[in-house]
């Protein structure tokens, strides 16, 4: 079935990542957020299931390939719930922003389990949070996105499937995390590479090629494709099909 819209939604502004506001400048948090955030939208434009792709936030973002849902300011689950109620209860997959490895396979994973089940949801990798919420069908549901998440979402739609996988499990709140998001973008295994970024001396390493990534990485990981399609789908406001 290919009629899925997803929907991110993504804080903008220094109140970005603010559990990392010990750990970096707000402009890095906010540069940060919007590298993982491009990269999930890059990933979301890629899976045949997804037919509309949307972003909720306070301001658009041209480059992105999605249409924009303005955040009004109610906090993120009333901002969703009227999102929802917005796109008629379409089936809708609710991914964050925040997750540095997230696959194209995952998606996929995650809409075929809600096919099947009615309802999907992701678990962060504590157990705890949850990364993603795929509905397949119209009923209520209400967000209950913050602490222990999951088990008030699982407690609604108790048939969901739950989708654990490790790229989809990570997200990215804590300094530990960012540690970790860090070492692994040294290895050279993500495509987020926090020295594109941030500033040498946070990166941990004197690395030549610091300054040509940190060029690379100034539209994040959308490529000249999906940046003209993004242009297309910026001026419009109705729901149409992004023709992937
Ligand atoms: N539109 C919108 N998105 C939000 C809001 N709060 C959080 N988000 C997004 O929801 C997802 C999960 O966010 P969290 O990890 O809980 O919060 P965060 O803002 O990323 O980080 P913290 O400030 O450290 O809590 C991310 O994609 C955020 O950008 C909100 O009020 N409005
Ligand atoms: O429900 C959740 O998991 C929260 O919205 C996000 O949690 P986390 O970002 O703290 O994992």
């Amino acid at each position: 079935m290919t009629d899925w819209a997803a929907l991110v939604p993504l804080k903008q502004g220094v109140e970005s990542k603010s559990r990392l506001r010990d750990a970096l400048e707000p402009a890095e948090r906010m540069a940060l957020a919007s590298a993982m955030a491009a990269r999930v939208m890059t990933c979301l434009s890629k899976v045949d299931a997804i037919n509309s792709l949307y972003c909720l936030a306070p301001t658009v973002v041209p480059e992105w390939p999605s249409h924009w849902l303005p955040d009004s300011g109610g906090g993120l689950n009333p901002e969703l719930e009227g999102a929802r109620a917005q796109l008629g209860n379409r089936p809708l997959l609710v991914i964050h922003a925040d997750l540095p490895h997230l696959t194209v396979e995952d998606v996929q994973v995650l809409l075929a389990a809600a096919n099947d089940c009615g309802c999907a949801f992701a678990p962060d990798r504590h157990g705890r949070g949850t990364n993603a919420v795929a509905i397949r069908d119209a009923d209520p549901f209400r967000f209950a996105f913050g602490q222990d998440s999951l088990m008030s979402h699982r407690q609604q739609r108790p048939a969901a499937a739950i989708v654990e996988r490790a790229s989809l499990g990570f997200d990215v709140d804590t300094p530990a995390d960012l540690a970790e998001l860090q070492d692994i973008s040294r290895q050279g295994k993500t495509e987020i590479l926090t020295c594109a970024f941030l500033p040498k001396e946070r990166c941990g390493r004197n690395d030549p090629g610091h300054s040509a990534r940190q060029s690379e990485n100034q539209g994040g990981s959308v490529d000249e494709t999906e940046r003209g399609r993004a242009q297309q789908h910026a001026c419009c406001g109705d729901d149409a099909s992004l023709g992937i």
